[in-house]
């Protein structure tokens, strides 16, 4: 598609889904991997945690690309799982998959995703975020030792993927979808436009 934007989105991302999910909105965007410290204190809520972190990933490139002459503006983003009081990064390895997606088993969780906005030019800063209901079908310890021995677990919050083989664990979800894969592109369109960025 043909594109009349004259600002350009950087993401700040190493993660494939919110790569293509850029990539659907058509507006010029590249990638700059953000390293940034994944630790928070203990007494964060799940809001201030995915919010806190796109922020951080946000700001390690701000700080490295911004420039007055810049028109670009920066998406950070985080995703975590979260049951009951229990949050759930990525697993660190098959048997933590495993643990997590027993415990997720039959339950209903939320999926937090937090967006931040910089604006390479003058630092200006938006920061939201979006939380879905999942419902996950009672599951086998066979059916769940499968699912990890597929590796689909290995680099997602809560070790599934509901864009992937991952979907057919899930019985229901209430909210946006995309919230879950991990880039709510349609929240991020209203911040985009706070920044006189419209998709449409
Ligand atoms: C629950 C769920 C998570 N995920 C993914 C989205 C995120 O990539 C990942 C959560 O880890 P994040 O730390 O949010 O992101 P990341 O390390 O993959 O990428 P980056 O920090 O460079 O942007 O889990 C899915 O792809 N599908 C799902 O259904």
């Amino acid at each position: 598609m043909k594109s009349n934007h004259s600002r350009r989105i950087v993401l700040a991302s190493t993660s494939p889904r919110r790569q293509e999910l850029i990539a659907s909105l058509h507006i010029p965007y590249e990638i700059h991997p953000s390293h940034a410290d994944e630790h928070t204190p203990d007494d964060w809520t799940p809001q201030q945690i995915v919010e806190g972190l796109a922020l951080r990933k946000a700001q390690a490139v701000y700080s490295l690309i911004a420039d007055p002459a810049e028109n670009a503006v920066i998406v950070g983003s985080d995703t975590i799982v979260v049951l009951e009081n229990q949050v759930l990064g990525k697993p660190v390895n098959d048997r933590d998959a495993f643990r997590m997606l027993k415990s997720l088993q039959g339950n209903t969780h939320h999926v937090y995703t937090g967006i931040a906005c910089i604006d390479a030019a003058n630092g200006q800063t938006l920061v939201r975020h979006q939380s879905t209901k999942v419902t996950m079908k009672e599951l086998s310890d066979s059916k769940i030792d499968a699912y990890v021995k597929s590796g689909e677990p290995g680099d997602k919050a809560g070790a599934y993927g509901i864009q992937g083989l991952g979907a057919i664990l899930v019985e229901r979800i209430e909210g946006c979808y995309f919230t879950v894969v991990g880039l709510p592109v349609s929240l991020l369109s209203d911040m985009l436009s706070e920044f006189g960025i419209d998709v449409l």
